[in-house]
């Protein structure tokens, strides 16, 4: 289930543009890694280029390597669309298919693989359900939309079908920023049950909330006005926020900037 990944001199370009500049980390299995910088610097560009997100935009393109415990996703032989598959994606704002059952949007990507054993189905719709924490708010109404559920019931909807694939990562681009502070909470305390099976990066605007969930935290910064977006410093969440090494680190978290 959970897997390591290790970035390698991963550059990031859109067309010419140089987006992110040579970015080298790693995120060790069942642990949360928040990303965290100034609007602009690559945090969702870097985040994209872990399941092969990227290259989906024209004349996008990716050099360097990412591996997932030791295979690179970019090797020729590997297939972007099975790399989606076992790295899923939750974006910032919750996605469900509005007019699809709850139920059908939780298992959509396994029927679209070809799963069509409804027993089978209920049962990972069930057990998805329960892993998001969205089972007891939702189990009598399987059959209603999911267009139908709060804007946080929503998030864990896509969460579910997220991990109703069973992933061996799971990113998450923002899925707090459209939601209230109960909501929040409430992913919050799902992040921090996921890590037990999954390994998670997630993007955040909200220092508070990489305090909160994250193992390790990555600052982002831009090089300069115009020029790429680089990786300034990695290290644990406890020492980025209370002793990091870099100064423009400081200056960031403490509100001096961004
Ligand atoms: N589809 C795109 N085409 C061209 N340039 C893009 C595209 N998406 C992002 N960029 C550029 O790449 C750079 C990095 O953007 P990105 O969205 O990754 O930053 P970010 O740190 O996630 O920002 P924010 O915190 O505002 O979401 C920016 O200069 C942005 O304008």
């Amino acid at each position: 289930m959970a897997k390591r990944i290790d970035a390698k001199d991963v550059d990031i370009f859109y067309g010419k543009f140089h987006a992110v500049d040579k970015v080298t980390f790693s995120v060790p299995p069942r642990s949360v890694t928040a990303f965290i910088g100034p609007s602009g610097c690559g945090k969702s560009t870097v985040l994209r280029t872990l399941n092969r997100m990227h290259e989906v935009i024209p004349g996008a393109r990716v050099e360097g390597n990412v591996m997932l415990d030791g295979e690179n996703i970019y090797a020729s032989n590997v297939d972007p669309v099975q790399v989606r598959r076992t790295i899923g994606m939750v974006f910032q704002r919750p996605n469900p298919f509005p007019t699809m059952s709850i139920r059908d949007n939780v298992v959509a990507g396994l029927k679209l693989a070809g799963t069509k054993n409804k027993k089978q189905l209920d049962e990972i719709a069930e057990r998805a359900l329960r892993g998001a924490n969205l089972w007891t708010e939702v189990k009598d109404r399987l059959a209603k939309p999911g267009g139908g559920l709060s804007g946080g019931q929503q998030q864990r909807l896509c969460i579910a079908r997220a991990i109703a694939v069973q992933p061996d990562v799971l990113l998450m681009d923002e899925p707090c920023s459209a939601l209230d502070p109960i909501s929040t909470l409430a992913i919050e305390d799902l992040i921090a049950e996921l890590k037990k099976d999954y390994t998670i990066v997630i993007v955040t605007h909200n220092m508070q909330q990489a305090a909160r969930v994250s193992d390790q935290t990555a600052f982002f910064n831009l090089h300069g006005v115009g020029q790429p977006g680089r990786l300034v410093e990695l290290n644990d969440t406890e020492k980025i926020f209370s002793n990091p090494d870099e100064k423009s680190t400081e200056d960031y978290i403490s509100g001096r900037f961004g």
